[in-house]
């Protein structure tokens, strides 16, 4: 089954006002139009867009890629039906037909009424009147109306495409809308659910309402497409008889010193390894091998900046990082801060964004018996 999308844009947009017509008013980046033709344009069932148009118009419509524009008429219905001959040629099985003053209109939606297509000559969203309903006469309420039964009609507005041409060839003009048409020529229309998004622009207050809800859903899309990674690392050095230890990049005198390898800066090589397991690549053992010579004694941000420049290659920003020294002692809380400043030299981020912190193992295990120190540290990574 194809489908296509006829989107009617030659009107004039009179009540909205402003020195352009509403259709071609930038709103959240974009004009209308063009938000509204990429809301069909990104629908996997939409397969040919018509965009009809003000024949004075062109100078705003023809930037607009991936559709076929055509000149409308003086009435809404006139413009269908010019976009309904246009399709004659290479007639698709079902045509939708949307005002372009309703650039909200979501997947949701569009999906429904296609669906609706299967099961029923014309599908069309809207939404139920729930507030109460008056005649007014001079400024007074002058009687009350029972709103049962009724609805509020949207776009797009779906048929059959062979039904929908007959109908409007047979139609006299002055439609409300393509689901009177349909129903004039006998067709029946499902109604499918609308949405309270799916607003027609039509005056001034209208804009700025559509503008905030079209950026909250690009804000929404942008959140939705992020790439977050978190990774987590864990590491552990026995002392030896020395005099001090270096503990994430600060040297602190201690009556022992961590063996290793390297300068067994037990801080730093956890948070390494976080930052290569949120980048799924390996560990520091990996990328600096201990039978490697060239590392005895080297300093760890050596390793640290080595993770850092690949997170930053690979397209990531570290958002934050969060280090835990687990030992009796030394005491860490009057380093901490320098310990922080240390990791936000090396690694280029706020020290706002680097927690240092330390717990002892209350006397138990390894670290309670002060044979070595334990490090784990967490990264979050933040796709570019
Ligand atoms: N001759 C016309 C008149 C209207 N339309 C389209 O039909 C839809 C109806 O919405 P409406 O808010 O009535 O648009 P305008 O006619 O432009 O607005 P106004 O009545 O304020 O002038 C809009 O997409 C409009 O561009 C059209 O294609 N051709
Ligand atoms: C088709 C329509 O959008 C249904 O709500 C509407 O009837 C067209 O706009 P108008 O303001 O009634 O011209």
């Amino acid at each position: 089954m194809t489908t296509a999308a006829i989107i009617v844009a030659a009107g004039r947009g009179t009540r909205a006002g402003g020195e352009v017509p509403k259709q071609w008013r930038q709103i959240a980046g974009n004009s209308v139009a063009a938000h509204t033709v990429q809301a069909f344009q990104a629908h996997p069932e939409v397969s040919q867009i018509i965009l009809v148009i003000h024949p004075d118009d062109h100078g705003f419509a023809d930037p607009i890629a991936g559709v076929t524009l055509v000149h409308g008429g003086a009435t809404r219905d006139a413009s269908v039906h010019a976009g309904l001959q246009a399709l004659t040629a290479d007639a698709p099985d079902h045509v939708l037909i949307h005002d372009v003053a309703r650039p909200l209109v979501s997947d949701r939606v569009i999906h429904d009424v296609i669906d609706a297509l299967q099961r029923s000559q014309g599908a069309a969203p809207a939404l139920r009147v729930t507030d109460a309903l008056w005649r007014g006469e001079d400024g007074k309420v002058a009687g009350t109306q029972d709103r049962e039964g009724l609805f509020r009609a949207q776009t797009p507005q779906g048929f059959r495409f062979a039904d929908i041409l007959a109908a409007h060839n047979a139609h006299p003009g002055n439609a409300a809308d393509d689901v009177e048409v349909a129903r004039a020529a006998g067709l029946n229309v499902a109604i499918v659910d609308g949405d309270e998004q799916n607003l027609k622009i039509t005056t001034p207050g209208d804009f700025a309402r559509a503008e905030r809800l079209l950026l909250q859903r690009q804000h929404k899309n942008k959140e939705s497409q992020m790439d977050i990674r978190v990774g987590s690392g864990y590491d552990v050095h026995a002392f030896e008889d020395g005099d001090h230890v270096m503990l994430c990049g600060v040297r602190i005198p201690h009556d022992r010193k961590l063996k290793g390898h390297s300068d067994a800066d037990v801080g730093m090589h956890a948070l390494t390894d976080a930052i290569y397991g949120a980048l799924a690549d390996g560990d520091i053992g990996q990328h600096f091998p201990p039978s490697d010579p060239q590392w005895k004694g080297a300093a760890s941000d050596i390793f640290l900046r080595h993770a850092v420049k690949l997170a930053s290659e690979r397209g990531y920003r570290i958002s934050n990082i969060d280090v835990t020294l687990i030992c009796e002692r030394p005491k860490i809380g009057p380093h901490a801060l320098a310990m922080r400043e240390a990791l936000s030299d090396i690694m280029g981020l706020a020290v706002d964004r680097i927690s240092v912190k330390a717990t002892t193992s209350e006397r138990l295990g390894f670290t309670g018996r002060s044979e070595g120190i334990a490090s784990m540290a967490t990264a979050t990574l933040i796709g570019a």
